[in-house]
């Protein structure tokens, strides 16, 4: 469809093109403005509500979009900590420091008792709002600080985010609305032992300890249940927050296990997404609830657990998963073909080799995989050497692009390079060149399941370009270490590419330019 060509705001004849919903133009950047002032500004989107059976409501690019395009920016109508969390700063989220002196305990809020990094978050509008709510009751908060227990997550913090919402109805009955709206899938959850648990211990505390009656107990569960179905959970400064934040307009976003959107936070907690390919108008727009290295099996049990629905998504109903079997093993009996589920979306399916037709239960398959992940989970994940031996454990009966193969290959890439006695000056030329096969591996497998401008992707394009970059510095012969010092410039601007947008990136960037810009010149002025 062409692009209209009279001015949005006086009718005049116009060109220049509104770059967010391309819907409209405009014959000056004035009258953009002052169109933008007088209502565009809710109007101009690149997407749509739509809702069918199978996903209930959902969002539905209204026009082409173009990878790396931003789609939607949006602030947070609640924050707060997970159900569970180590002990963090009420007021600022930051994970709570050691006292100065180990005796001492954290510092606590002089009107709630909850722990908190100072006395200026006391403050905090964040923490204000429980913290009203609190500061009558005779409650005394119980989690102190224990030498030992640092990386401990506390279970009371559960009660915070739930406080926080019930604040907002009180003060914002219209935000409150938006968050009341969502979907909760109560019903189901109400059945979960975790939700027996909420309703005795939450309730009680709520209604009992601290005397509160402006939410009914369904409305207090009903609260929990959006919360588990729509909250993002929100990390920054490097790991040093983790919480969760409520976004009502980027909740409408869909799952798929290979999405082509991708989120990411700034500084102020808004959540800002951006399409990873193109994206061709009519598309839905999505995200991923799940990691992308887990099979079939392990993705859908888990979303049936937390977002309580059976995904059925091109890449679950394919017992292939996209040509990589990632949920299959290698057949016992035929050692060639590979046992895949004779009906990937029915947990209770058969499973049967491709080549010779052995059947396997579902419960016979599905013991033996869950023993091989609990073997995974348990390794010592510091040093590489568990890794590589599990690998070498089980390379008979697990192909090179099954699930937990792939896992223990994308925490190998983490580990080359990085852990204690295998920095990158420590790596010899054999561990070198095994981490850049261990890239190149995954980096083939990313563009099935999160490719394009993926974060999954980049993250390892940066671990490869290091390794390529060192490659190139221990090599005598100039050719070769200019071929490698060309490859680890294009590999950079690919990251950049990806990573444009990541502003925690930035100096990591910079920091590889430099290395990279010394080593070209040192390596001209050795080719003289
Ligand atoms: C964050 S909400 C998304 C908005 C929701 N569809 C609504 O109508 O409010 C997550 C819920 O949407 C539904 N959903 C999202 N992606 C889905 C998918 N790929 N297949 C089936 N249901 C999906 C599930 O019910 C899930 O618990």
């Amino acid at each position: 469809m062409s692009p209209p060509t009279a001015c949005a705001f006086c009718q005049s004849h116009a060109t220049q093109l509104c770059a967010g919903c391309r819907s409209v133009v405009y014959c000056s950047r004035e009258h953009q403005k002052e169109h933008w002032k007088r209502g565009h500004k809710r109007e101009c989107k690149c997407f749509e509500l739509s809702s069918n059976e199978t996903l209930g409501r959902h969002l539905r690019a209204t026009r082409d979009i173009k990878m790396g395009e931003q789609i939607m920016r949006e602030a947070p109508l609640v924050v707060g900590p997970k159900v569970a969390s180590v002990p963090l700063c009420l007021g600022c989220h930051k994970n709570l420091l050691p006292p100065a002196k180990p005796a001492q305990n954290y510092y606590k809020c002089s009107a709630c008792t909850w722990p908190l990094c100072s006395a200026e978050c006391e403050q905090s509008p964040y923490h204000l709002a429980e913290c009203r709510l609190m500061a009558g009751s005779n409650f005394e908060c119980k989690i102190n600080y224990k030498a030992a227990e640092q990386e401990h997550k506390e279970s009371a913090y559960c009660v915070i985010m739930l406080l926080r919402c019930v604040q907002l109805k009180l003060e914002s009955p219209a935000a409150f609305a938006r968050l009341y709206e969502l979907e909760d899938h109560l019903k189901e959850r109400l059945e979960t032992p975790l939700y027996q648990v909420l309703r005795a211990n939450l309730i009680t505390f709520i209604k009992t300890v601290l005397g509160l009656n402006n939410c009914s107990e369904l409305e207090i569960l009903r609260i929990a249940a959006i919360l588990d179905t729509n909250a993002f959970e929100l990390r920054q400064l490097g790991g040093c927050v983790k919480v969760r934040g409520l976004y009502p307009g980027a909740a409408m976003f869909a799952h798929d296990c290979v999405p082509n959107m991708r989120h990411r936070f700034d500084d102020d907690m808004n959540i800002v997404f951006l399409a990873k390919r193109p994206i061709a108008k009519g598309e839905v727009l999505s995200i991923s609830y799940t990691q992308p290295l887990r099979s079939t099996i392990q993705r859908r049990v888990h979303l049936k657990q937390v977002k309580c629905f059976d995904c059925a998504c091109a890449r679950c109903e394919d017992p292939t998963e996209l040509g990589t079997f990632a949920g299959a093993h290698v057949c016992g009996k035929c050692k060639v073909g590979k046992i895949i589920s004779m009906d990937p979306l029915q947990l209770a399916a058969n499973w049967k080799c491709e080549v010779c037709n052995l059947k396997r239960s579902a419960k016979e398959f599905l013991t033996q995989d869950a023993k091989i992940e609990q073997e995974l989970e348990s390794l010592d994940k510091t040093t590489p050497l568990s890794l590589e031996d599990f690998l070498y454990r089980h390379r008979v009966e697990l192909h090179e692009t099954n699930t937990h193969i792939l896992q223990a290959k994308y925490a190998l890439t983490q580990l080359y390079g990085h852990a204690t006695g295998f920095a990158m000056d420590e790596l010899s030329e054999k561990s070198l060149k095994r981490k850049v096969e261990l890239c190149e591996e995954l980096l083939e497998i990313s563009n099935l399941f999160d490719g394009g401008w993926s974060i999954f992707r980049g993250n390892l394009l940066i671990e490869l370009q290091e390794t390529v970059l060192a490659q190139a510095l221990s090599l005598e012969n100039a050719s070769e270490c200019e071929a490698k010092l060309k490859q680890a410039a294009e590999l950079l601007q690919e990251i950049s590419n990806i990573m444009n947008n990541e502003p925690e990136m930035q100096q990591l960037l910079a920091e590889r330019r430099q290395m990279l810009d010394a080593a070209m010149a040192r390596y001209a002025v050795g080719a003289e």
